[in-house]
């Protein structure tokens, strides 16, 4: 609820992302480079360093027709899915439930040859906004996850190595009523969604062998992610 001790940074964080998200990628000079493309699937990066760690941002846009902002928030946030489509994931543990849309996150993922095994904190909030750029348009669904200390499981006390994240997937839905005024179905909505991450690896790892990694599992992931929304979704009632 509004009292937890992260609450102000959800709040801060989710605003900042969303805002974020919604800038174009199109503003030529802005840096981003288009590394993926397939069918609607457009991923952009930067190629940026922190301590001589690559940290490249990713922004993809993606257009999925047949599912909603919600459906799709959905799926990302509760924790009952993520082994089906995170292929990355070896080891997910919900370490507190801050409100029914706010959960703290511990995950371990695959290791990387020749990184070592990372692992990561994170809160995860799901929300539903207005969609300030179409007032009477659907709302806008959002799922913010970002790094957080835990003092039960302090950085790098293990094996793994702790990266740090802030990941934004929006969501913003649109539908297209069918003529003959018929009820609304699949076949009259789509998504547009906007995937922003930042990863600090948290330890070195080969420049070369990160940016292969990234390029890689982040088009898989999203292509994998969304047909598995449209698989589960499919006989499904609409979830606006
Ligand atoms: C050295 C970094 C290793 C590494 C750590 C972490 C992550 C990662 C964690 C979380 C999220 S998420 O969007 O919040 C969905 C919840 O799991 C996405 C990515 C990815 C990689 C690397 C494994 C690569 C990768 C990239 C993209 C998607 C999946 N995996």
């Amino acid at each position: 609820g509004s009292q937890h001790r992260l609450w102000p940074e959800i709040e801060k964080t989710v605003k900042q992302q969303v805002e974020m998200a919604k800038l174009g990628v199109g503003e030529c000079g802005t840096g981003w480079q288009l590394f993926a493309e397939d069918g609607e699937m457009r991923m952009y990066r930067r190629e940026e360093e922190v301590d001589g760690m690559v940290v490249d941002p990713l922004k993809a846009v993606h257009v999925v027709k047949g599912i909603t902002g919600h459906e799709v928030c959905h799926y990302f946030f509760n924790p009952q899915y993520r082994y089906d489509w995170e292929t990355t994931l070896e080891q997910m543990t919900v370490l507190e439930t801050i409100s029914e849309d706010s959960l703290l996150f511990l995950q371990t993922h695959k290791r990387i040859w020749p990184a070592s095994q990372r692992d990561v904190v994170f809160w995860s909030h799901m929300r539903k906004l207005p969609d300030d750029q179409d007032q009477d348009g659907p709302d806008i669904w959002t799922v913010v996850n970002n790094s957080t200390e835990d003092s039960e499981h302090p950085a790098n006390a293990g094996k793994c190595v702790r990266i740090y994240l802030t990941v934004c997937l929006m969501c913003q839905t649109r539908v297209d009523p069918p003529k003959d005024g018929a009820p609304i179905s699949r076949d009259n909505v789509s998504c547009k969604i906007t995937y922003c991450s930042v990863v600090n690896p948290g330890g070195w790892a080969p420049a070369s062998v990160l940016r292969a990694v990234y390029k890689r599992e982040y088009p898989k992931f999203l292509k994998r992610f969304t047909a598995y929304v449209k698989n589960q979704t499919k006989n499904k009632p609409l979830m606006f």
